[in-house]
């Protein structure tokens, strides 16, 4: 647990990829905003900060391992959390799955007393382990998680199932078991099974609550 954080406080949740991360994120945002209001409490997605490709062909951005903590800015994400808890806004970037680039539009995220924000690389950076004041590892089997990425990518990030599968087989996979499974060493709570488990949900809601309380 950080001892920095002072306005504002970091809940951080990895896992694997399709592990039901943005899922919980979402659900204990939307269910505790409903009680709140949404200048109390926010989510960040570890996802914005990928390095913009813009400068690749698209050959080369396909070939790129972005399962690997090379492939994301977490320079900026830590510099973020740090403007956000000295109580200042940042522009969280916007990043396209299907271009693999940085969007020309950002979002803006008005300081908050909780921000929720997940990500697989998250716990394998002690500087972001550091900011979190608590850490969530999402502990969803792997055939699980592939199923369900198969299902969401060529759903909704403009993939191929065959362009899922050997990535999945060349980078996901591989950089999963280097980094992503040997930091769930530093997590507070492991949530087996996915984002839709509701002793998980309520936990967080109330040690969340608890946080907004104080
Ligand atoms: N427990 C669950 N049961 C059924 N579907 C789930 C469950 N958890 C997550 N999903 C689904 O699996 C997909 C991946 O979940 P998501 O939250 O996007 O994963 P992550 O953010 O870890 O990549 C989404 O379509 C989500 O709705
Ligand atoms: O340009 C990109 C950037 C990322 N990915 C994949 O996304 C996942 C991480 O996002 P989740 O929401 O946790 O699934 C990561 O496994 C990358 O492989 C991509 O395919 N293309």
């Amino acid at each position: 647990m950080s001892e920095t954080s002072h306005q504002c406080v970091i809940i951080g949740i990895a896992g694997a990829s399709a592990s039901g991360k943005s899922l919980i994120a979402s659900t204990v945002y939307k269910e505790l905003k409903a009680k709140v209001g949404d200048h109390q409490i926010g989510v960040i997605t570890e996802d914005c900060y990928y390095n913009d490709q813009s400068h690749l062909t698209m050959e080369d951005r396909v070939k790129t391992n972005y399962d690997h903590p090379n492939a994301l800015d977490h320079n900026l994400l830590c510099d973020h959390l740090e403007q956000l808890m000295k109580g200042e806004a940042v522009e969280v970037p916007q990043y396209s799955y299907s271009e693999h680039t940085r969007l020309q539009e950002s979002t803006t995220m008005t300081p908050k007393k909780v921000i929720i924000l997940e990500g697989i690389l998250l716990l394998t950076d002690p500087r972001l382990r550091n900011i979190m004041h608590a850490s969530v590892f999402m502990d969803t089997p792997l055939d699980i998680c592939l199923l369900r990425r198969l299902q969401r990518d060529v759903a909704e990030r403009g993939r191929t199932m065959e362009s899922v599968l050997v990535q999945y087989q060349k980078t996901v996979r591989p950089m999963f078991m280097q980094f992503i499974e040997p930091s769930k060493q530093y997590a507070d709570i492991i949530v087996p099974r996915g984002g839709k488990n509701r002793i998980a949900i309520d936990v967080l809601k109330a040690h969340i609550a608890k946080l907004l309380r104080s």
